[in-house]
């Protein structure tokens, strides 16, 4: 696993999400790595629910997996291009990435006592979309997948 985050390398100006913005002492604070000897083609990130992330006791609100389904894609598309261009996370002009789209299965129950794994794969990766394939497991079973379509963030949003 890389030592710094995806998420810790973007500029202060975007570094509020909600979901993984390190500035942003409410948010989940997510934080994406390459997976150990995938750099370029799988990433992965973890997240150990709160008791009061709670859906039915004992099970984890759909809500807050989505969102962390959600921040881990936008990271990993913004990786995925940083490296495929040989370029450095942070590094100016920024290249980052919003959900245009999102598509979640929720296919068994997720414990909330437990650490979440999410690992992301790349479907598609061009400079301007990136699709991003994600898991979340709890013990390797897999609870959740969902498709993430992240599109270059306009300058609009600046
Ligand atoms: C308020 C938020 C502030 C965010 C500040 C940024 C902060 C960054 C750092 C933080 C990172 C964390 C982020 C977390 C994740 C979010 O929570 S982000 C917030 C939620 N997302 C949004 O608010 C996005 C709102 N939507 C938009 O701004 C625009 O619709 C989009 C998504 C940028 C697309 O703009 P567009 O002009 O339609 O794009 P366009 O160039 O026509 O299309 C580009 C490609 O995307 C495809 N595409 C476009 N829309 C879609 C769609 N809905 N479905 C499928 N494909 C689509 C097109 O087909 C095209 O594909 P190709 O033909 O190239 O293969």
């Amino acid at each position: 696993m890389s030592k710094i985050a995806f998420q810790d390398c973007y500029i202060q100006s975007l570094s509020h999400c909600y979901g993984c913005g390190k500035n942003n002492p409410e948010g989940h604070q997510l934080k994406s790595y390459w997976l150990d000897n995938y750099e370029g083609s799988k990433t992965i990130a973890h997240f150990t629910p709160k008791p009061y992330h709670t859906a039915i006791p004992g099970f984890v609100y759909g809500g807050l997996l989505a969102s962390l389904i959600d921040c881990h894609g936008t990271g990993s598309a913004a990786a995925v291009v940083h490296y495929k261009n040989n370029l450095t996370i942070g590094s100016d002009p920024t290249i980052r990435f919003v959900t245009a789209a999102l598509n979640i299965n929720y296919l068994a129950p997720t414990p909330i006592d437990k650490q979440l794994e999410l690992v992301g794969e790349f479907s598609q990766v061009k400079d301007n979309k990136v699709i991003v394939d994600i898991t979340l497991s709890t013990n390797n079973v897999i609870c959740v997948k969902g498709e993430v379509v992240a599109v270059k963030m306009p300058a609009t949003f600046k």
